[in-house]
Order: structure tokens, then C-alpha cells, then sequence
């Protein structure tokens, strides 16, 4: 084949860190360049890929959106990623650039490690993997656990060979960063920020270039081009997982579960807001996003919530044919009381 490699850009990022809006924005600022996009999101209910969708850019059209629905991307790589990539790259009309959205909770690791897969490798490149890190949440101690608890619960389940998840999980998306984008400057002052940066650089013995950002707004003459080839270094990038099991034991998302909360018509939308706030905090979830059919509203009202920080927006007319629902994806720790949180947001409506 007498073609160029297509380069790749790996995104990712911990869950509600900015991975979507930072798209969002290279999207519009791309230039000419034709860009596909594979997005993978942990949670039954496609939020991401509806954004995405919904932000019209020519250079990116709805049928250059891939959603991948099958658990996270980490863990279906064969089963998903390769044949998605392999039809992708049978299109008449070939992208200039790939850019991969990968779920809050993936291991970046196993899919950079795809890109040497035979098929794959003779046509694309890892241009660069690239970790949105929500400087905020870094700043309010949510990546550095309490190690005495963890060793604690150690201590009485000898199964658990991890340490927290959370912070093994956000460690290993930076260890295998090319660039970091430390987003969400707007929420933490500059000594803050100082701190912050100190403390990402503590978490990966990589160094990779760390730039800010508010509202993922980064250039796209910085995200895409870094040329770095990253498939050929991920030897060097050890997920915590792979330094435990040399052997390759599997991978899962055991410490983490998801699910979707169904409502009708919700009269009081503020009110409602304020109420899942308080439901947030009381269950210590880690992620909560969907759409609001408030009622006599012709407008969705979109709800994103990370940790205690909610955004609330009307963000386009619900469709002639579309069917209006309150649909919301709730993620948190695999002991968070599922039951509790369902019928606590089930009693809002
Ligand atoms: N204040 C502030 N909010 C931000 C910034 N960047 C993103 N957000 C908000 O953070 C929330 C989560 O952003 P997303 O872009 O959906 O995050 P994500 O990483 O794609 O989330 P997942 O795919 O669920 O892991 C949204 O409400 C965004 O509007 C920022 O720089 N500052």
C-alpha cells in the first residue's frame, strides 16, 4: 500500500476531566483537516457521542463519529477497536487524522499496544497520547488516597491487589502521556495550580510537557502532530496492572459500576438540580451525565455533574420525532449503594 500512516491521537483522561469539550473545541479549530473520531464511554447511554454529534463541524460529519458501546475500550480491543479501525481505514474517503476519545476509566496501555496489530500498524500511527487532568479535582485530594484506609481494607480482604483504583487509574493515564493538558485552571488559583503540577509530575516518572488549559481550549496546531509514534514506546509506559501480572492476567472494571436512571417529565428543574447534588454527596458518585426533559420546554436540558461540581444547560430543542425522556448515567465505585442512588433520583421525578 502506497499510502502515508494515518496519525492517531489517544485521548484520554479520568472521568469528567474534559476529554469531550476539549474535542468539542478541536473540532471547530481543526482547519481543513478531515478528522474521525472513535469515542468509547463507560455507561450505557451514549452523552459524549450526542455532544459530539450535536456540534455540526464539517470537517468531522455525524457519519465520521464512532461510538463504541461495548464496555471500555481497554478491555474490547479485539473485539471492538481492531475491526472499527479496520473498516474505518477500508473507507473510500481515508481521515487526515484519528482521534480516539477513550472512557474515563480506560487503560490507555492496551490501546496504544493495538496499534502494533499487524493490519493496523502498516497504516496508522500514535501521533500522540494526550491526558486531560481536571486540575481541580487533582487540587481537592481526589487522586491522593487516604493509604491508611486503603491498607486497612487490604488487610481484610488479601484478594484486593490493588491500591485505591482511582489513583492507580489516573496514575496510569499519565504514565503513559505525551502531553497533559492540565484543564479547569478557572476553578483553582495560581498557587493552586503550582501545586497541581507538582503533584502530576510526582505521579509519572515520564516527563511529558504539561500545558493549561479552561474549557479544553488548546489549539489544535498543539494537540495533533506531535509525530511522537507512541505505539513504539509502550514497553515503557506499564500500566499498574501490567507490572502486577506479567503473565497477563485480564483486566476489568470490577471497582467501577454504571447505570442509567429513567424519569418522566421533571416540573421543577432547579429544584431538581440541587436535589441531585445532594444525592451526589451523600453517595459519593463519581460521575453523573444525561438529558432532562423539563416539562413545557421545547429545549433538552443537559446535566453533567463531576464529583460535587454540577453544570446544568438547555442545549438544543428536543426533535420533532424524538422522543422526550430524562435519562441519566450514574458511575461511582463498585460499593456505592446502586439501589439508594436509583431510588433517591426515581423519587425526584
Ligand atoms: N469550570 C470548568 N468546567 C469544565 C472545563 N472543562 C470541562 N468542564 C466541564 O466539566 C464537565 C465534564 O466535561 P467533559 O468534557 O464531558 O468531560 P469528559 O472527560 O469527556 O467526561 P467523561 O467522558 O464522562 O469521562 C462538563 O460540565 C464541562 O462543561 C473547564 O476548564 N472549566
Amino acid at each position: 500500500m502506497n499510502q502515508q500512516k494515518i496519525p492517531a491521537t489517544v485521548i484520554t483522561g479520568f472521568l469528567g476531566a474534559g476529554k469531550t469539550t476539549m474535542i468539542r473545541n478541536l473540532l471547530t479549530n481543526a482547519g481543513g483537516k478531515k478528522i474521525a473520531l472513535i469515542i468509547n464511554e463507560f455507561g450505557d447511554l451514549g452523552v459524549d457521542g450526542d455532544v459530539l454529534k450535536g456540534c455540526g463541524a464539517d470537517n468531522c460529519t455525524e457519519d465520521d463519529i464512532i461510538e463504541l458501546t461495548n464496555g471500555c475500550i481497554c478491555c474490547t480491543v479485539a473485539d471492538d477497536f481492531i475491526p472499527t479501525m479496520t473498516k474505518l481505514l477500508e473507507r473510500e474517503q481515508r481521515p487526515d487524522h484519528i482521534v480516539i476519545e477513550t472512557s474515563g476509566l480506560a487503560l490507555p496501555q492496551p490501546l496504544v499496544a493495538a496499534f502494533n496489530w499487524p493490519d493496523i500498524r502498516t497504516q496508522v500511527t500514535v501521533d500522540g497520547v494526550i491526558t486531560v487532568v481536571d486540575s481541580a479535582a487533582v487540587a481537592a485530594g481526589r487522586f491522593a488516597d487516604d493509604h491508611d484506609a486503603v491498607d486497612a481494607r487490604r488487610a481484610e480482604d488479601e484478594s484486593l491487589d490493588h491500591e485505591s483504583p482511582i489513583e492507580e487509574l489516573f496514575e496510569d493515564q499519565l504514565t503513559c502521556a505525551d502531553l497533559i493538558v492540565l484543564n479547569k485552571t478557572d476553578l483553582i488559583d495560581a498557587a493552586g495550580l503550582i501545586r497541581v503540577r507538582d503533584e502530576v509530575a510526582s505521579r509519572t516518572v515520564r516527563k511529558p510537557v504539561m500545558i493549561e488549559s479552561r474549557n479544553g481550549e488548546v489549539s489544535a496546531g498543539i494537540l495533533l502532530g506531535l509525530g511522537i509514534g507512541t505505539e513504539d514506546d509502550v514497553a515503557n509506559r506499564k500500566s499498574h496492572h501490567e507490572l502486577e501480572h506479567e503473565d497477563g492476567a485480564p483486566h476489568d472494571h470490577d471497582e467501577f459500576d454504571s447505570f442509567v436512571v429513567e424519569l418522566g417529565p421533571i416540573a421543577d428543574s432547579i429544584g431538581f438540580v440541587e436535589a441531585l447534588k445532594s444525592i451526589i454527596a451523600a453517595h459519593d458518585v463519581l460521575r453523573l451525565k444525561g438529558f432532562v426533559d423539563v416539562s413545557g420546554k421545547p429545549m433538552r436540558l443537559q446535566i453533567q455533574a463531576v464529583g460535587s461540581r454540577i453544570d446544568h444547560y438547555f442545549d438544543r430543542a428536543w426533535g420533532a420525532s424524538e422522543k422526550r425522556a430524562t435519562r441519566l448515567v450514574v458511575i461511582g465505585l463498585h460499593e456505592m449503594d446502586q439501589d439508594a442512588v436509583r431510588a433517591a433520583i426515581e423519587a425526584l421525578a
